[in-house]
């Protein structure tokens, strides 16, 4: 790879999270090897990751301007080998993550900390798959990663101390600041924002109000930053209605089931900014 491996960190999955997250490691000087499955996503990764490493520089969000670290990507995840730490980020399916953290875990030497990105996946249920439960966490990057200073932690009920302190100084070393939480099905925000989206996607489906509506009542009366409804959009209805889905089966709260217009609209493929087109109407844009 050519670098050390203190100075690489490894992104798997190259979808919304994974661009983003790349992106602010990039601008803050760390490389990347930024690993899925198909080649048109990594193609139109490095040119949306590009457009946001531009975006936080124009932003200010890469103090002292660092010169941007480089980018790997590629298919294999016998590439992660080297790297100082492993983030997940992979399309919100329990059986799917179970199988690629394995994988993930089988191929990184010990003292390597793992870290999922899951919404909502118990840590104690995905650390039944790894080899060394005691090294995997969860980071929940908010998304733009690059521009979200927050990022919520979640200690398994196994995660070691060793781990926890690699991990809380690899999000320094990307300027984050942290809260770290216990492990629960959603953990604290998707807990909270996730059944807020739905409700507020069910208020629009009985005719309540309009999306817009919503959005404007949640922003100028409690200070939501954009709305509930513009921000499903930005974090892509698909996921939402995963993580929605794990959140009713993991706590047993149907009430958490995804509603019926987010489910019209993911059957669509009106699956927010990602595809152009979800509450809102967004254009053309890359996949
Ligand atoms: N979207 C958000 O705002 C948000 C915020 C916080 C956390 N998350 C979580 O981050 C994770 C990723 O979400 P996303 O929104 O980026 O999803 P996404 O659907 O945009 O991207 C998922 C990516 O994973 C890839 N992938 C699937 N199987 C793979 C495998 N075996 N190996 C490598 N890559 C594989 C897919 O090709 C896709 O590019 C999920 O766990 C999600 O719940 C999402």
């Amino acid at each position: 790879m050519g670098h050390t491996p203190s100075d690489t960190i490894a992104v798997v999955g190259a979808g919304v999270m994974g661009r983003s997250i790349t992106a602010l490691a990039l601008g803050r000087g760390v490389h990347v090897v930024l690993v899925d499955v198909s080649e048109e996503v990594l193609g139109n990764a490095r040119a949306e990751i590009a457009q946001q490493l531009r975006h936080g520089q124009f932003m200010g969000a890469f103090p002292g301007s660092p010169a941007p670290g480089t980018l790997t990507t590629t298919q294999s995840t016998s590439e992660v080998a080297d790297a100082a730490v492993v983030i997940e980020a992979i399309t919100e399916d329990a059986s799917l993550k179970a199988r690629v953290m394995a994988d993930i875990s089988s191929t990184v030497p010990a003292g390597v900390p793992l870290i999922t990105n899951t919404s909502g996946i118990p840590i104690a249920e995905l650390a039944k798959s790894v080899q060394r439960p005691a090294e995997l966490a969860g980071v929940h990057f908010m998304n733009p990663a690059y521009l979200i200073e927050m990022v919520e932690v979640i200690r398994g009920p196994q995660t070691g101390d060793d781990a926890m302190a690699a991990i809380l100084s690899v999000l320094e070393r990307l300027g984050k600041k942290t809260v770290v939480v216990r492990d629960a099905p959603g953990f604290v925000t998707s807990r909270l924002l996730h059944p807020m989206i739905n409700e507020a996607a069910r208020v629009v489906a009985e005719g309540t109000a309009s999306v817009e509506a919503v959005d404007r009542l949640m922003h100028g009366c409690l200070g939501h930053p954009t709305g509930p409804l513009r921000t499903a959009d930005l974090i892509g209805l698909d996921n939402l209605a995963d993580a929605l889905r794990l959140l009713a089966e993991r706590t047993g709260n149907l009430t958490f089931e995804p509603c019926e217009l987010l489910m019209e609209k993911v059957r669509r493929g009106d699956l927010g900014r990602k595809t152009g087109r979800g509450f809102y109407d967004y254009g053309k844009v890359l996949s």
